[in-house]
């Protein structure tokens, strides 16, 4: 089948980079890759939340045709929360993402489905578009419980979302045991997961809707893996950690998903 889905690349930034850091970064992505490949690859940049004004300012500013994203969000919109940030000041700073769900939110803060569904509610209700992230440690993959778990925690973190809602819902498949490992799935694992994803999709929501939604892969993503994912019929790009901190390894990994050539 065809992809008619337009690749995301997403650089997770994690915990790294503070506000003038990002500014250089962005800049030198937007050096390092010429207009024509946005035409073909849809590039964002996930910063922390100290980042996202300067990040806003400068893609406005220089009219860049990067996208911009928020690593997490809290599930209310205003309020008695010390230390939160909600998704109405995220949509303010020009947010089209937010990741929600993410394994390091998991495990290091507890998150649970029921937490990271409130979150993608949050996200949808202010008109961005959630990157819910979804993936198995190896003790699941070892008893070959993969796709039953992820598939799980997908209906669970998408529950009682309209269709429409759904349709512009990103998923982000990160085996745990590939994040920050080196250790990356091969591209037939992750279309196994991907393809399952996609067909869970299909049942509850129907195929029309299924086949709009991107299912990107992440874990140990590089320009030297990153065609070979996007070639799967059912990855539609990745979420990046590491290597998206270097401008011109993530502006080499985004022609490479655009299908080429480098620049
Ligand atoms: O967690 C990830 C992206 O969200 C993946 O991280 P790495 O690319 O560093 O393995």
């Amino acid at each position: 089948m065809s992809k008619s889905r337009q690749p995301l690349l997403a650089g997770n930034w994690k915990m790294n980079l503070n506000h003038l850091e990002a500014i250089a970064l962005v800049q030198k992505i937007a050096f390092a890759l010429p207009e024509k490949y946005f035409d073909k690859v849809e590039v964002a940049v996930i910063p922390p939340f100290t980042d996202l004004r300067s990040v806003q300012t400068l893609i406005d500013g220089d009219k860049l045709l990067l996208r911009h994203g928020a690593q997490d969000v809290s599930q209310h919109d205003s309020g008695a929360y010390t230390g939160d940030v909600s998704a109405p000041m995220l949509a303010k700073l020009g947010c089209d993402y937010v990741v929600v769900g993410h394994s390091e939110r998991r495990e290091h803060h507890g998150e649970t489905d029921e937490l990271i569904n409130r979150k993608v509610r949050a996200v949808l209700k202010h008109e961005m578009s959630p990157i819910l992230c979804v993936g198995e440690g190896s003790d699941v993959r070892e008893a070959g419980d993969h796709v039953s778990y992820c598939t799980n925690q997908l209906i669970e973190g998408l529950k009682g979302l309209k269709q429409e809602q759904v349709r512009r819902a990103v998923i982000a498949y990160e085996p745990v045991w590939a994040i920050g490992t080196g250790k990356v799935a091969t591209a037939e694992d992750a279309q196994e997961v991907c393809g399952a994803l996609r067909a869970a999709l299909t049942e509850k929501y129907g195929a029309e809707i299924a086949e709009e939604v991107r299912v990107l892969y992440g874990g140990s993503v590089k320009s030297s893996n990153i065609a070979d994912l996007v070639g799967r019929d059912d990855v539609d790009g990745a979420l990046v950690g590491g290597a998206s901190l270097n401008g011109d390894e993530f502006a080499k990994m985004s022609a490479l998903a655009a299908g080429g050539p480098l620049p």
